[in-house]
């Protein structure tokens, strides 16, 4: 029989792991929201009700539904407070390092039926599951940002994933209302494999000059109709995140057409990471967006 996940632990406060307690919660789902600091607790809490809140302003649900979800999220400052999960999310930032010592320190401390999964989004299923007491019970579910918006999650086996694990993933993911798609555990799996090389290119094309961020930008949104210029996506995304996904192509693949652009290790390197540190490829700090270059 197929695991029915009712309450969710998650690892990681930030832009992804709010967006996945917000739609846990909003699907009426138990969720224990952890980071490693009180303050970025409070700030993931804080987002989530303010995009709870832009939901009622714009009719989508009630002042009730938004109660009752936030409701629903409990912050939790150990793994001890994920000792009732049916699943655990590792959200946090992209960094096998860190996200092999999560899996390690949160083992011991869930039920051992509990199914474990990474939001990651390049590195290796199969070796984050390696980190693990359970790789059978381990899997990739890699939802895209912003998460309450984007419609499609994808799943992503590891060499020991068993079928139960896959479908208890299937089913959680259709509870939440999202389309999923299956990728091999290949670097980057599908969409990062596409998008991440075409952001890298953009980067290029800023760094040889052949255009500024602007021109880069409105030609993409308006000559491919892509929502977000390619610059404007990186710093939605965040430029740390861009550079490790296209270090772990660069390694994983072995090809030089996945080399990072400099010009991308020389922002991450300045701490410019784009809208989470209020500067990138744009500048946030004021009313509106300014191209730094
Ligand atoms: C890196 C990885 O591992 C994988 C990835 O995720 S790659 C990134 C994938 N994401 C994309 O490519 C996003 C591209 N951009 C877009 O699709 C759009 O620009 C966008 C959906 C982000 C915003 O669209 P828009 O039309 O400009 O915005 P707007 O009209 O203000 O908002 C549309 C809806 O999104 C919601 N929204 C916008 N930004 C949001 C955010 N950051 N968080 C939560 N909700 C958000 C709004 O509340 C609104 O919801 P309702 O329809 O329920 O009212
Ligand atoms: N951004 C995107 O568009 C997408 C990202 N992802 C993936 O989701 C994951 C999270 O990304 P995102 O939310 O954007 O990153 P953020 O930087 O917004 O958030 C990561 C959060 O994890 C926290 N953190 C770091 N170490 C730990 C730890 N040991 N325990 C608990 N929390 C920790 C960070 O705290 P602090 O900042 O204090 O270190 C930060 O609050 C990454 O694997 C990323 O690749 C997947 C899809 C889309």
């Amino acid at each position: 029989m197929t695991m029915d996940i009712r309450t969710v632990g998650i690892v990681g406060a930030g832009q992804m792991g709010n967006g996945i307690a917000h739609v846990c919660a909003a699907a009426g789902l138990n969720v224990r929201l952890n980071d490693v600091s009180a303050d970025r607790l409070n700030q993931g809490m804080a987002t989530i009700n303010g995009n709870l809140a832009r939901q009622v302003s714009r009719g989508s649900i009630s002042e009730d539904e938004r109660r009752a979800a936030l409701d629903r999220i409990q912050p939790v400052k150990t793994y001890e407070g994920f000792a009732d999960c049916d699943l655990v999310i590792e959200a946090a930032t992209e960094n096998e390092e860190i996200k092999r010592k999560i899996l390690v320190d949160l083992c011991p401390l869930v039920r051992p039926d509990a199914i474990l999964a990474t939001n990651t989004s390049s590195i290796s299923i199969t070796r984050l599951a390696a980190a693990t007491d359970r790789p059978e019970r381990f899997i990739g579910i890699h939802f895209m940002n912003p998460v309450p918006v984007m419609q499609l999650v994808e799943l992503i086996r590891g060499i020991a994933t068993e079928d139960p694990t896959f479908e208890a993933a299937r089913a959680f993911t259709a509870k939440l209302h999202k389309t999923t798609t299956v990728s091999e555990d290949f670097p980057a799996f599908i969409v990062n494999r596409i998008l991440l090389p075409m952001i890298n290119e953009a980067i290029y094309v800023l760094y040889e000059g052949v255009g500024s961020v602007e021109s880069i930008d409105t030609a993409m949104r308006l000559g491919a109709n892509h929502p977000m210029g390619p610059l404007q996506l990186a710093d939605f995304i965040g430029l740390d995140i861009c550079l490790s996904v296209m270090q772990v192509l660069h390694d994983g693949l072995a090809d030089t057409k996945y080399r990072p652009c400099p010009l991308l290790v020389k922002y991450v390197e300045a701490g410019w990471l784009g809208r989470k540190t209020k500067r990138g490829f744009y500048d946030y700090r004021g009313e509106n967006p300014v191209p730094t270059r």
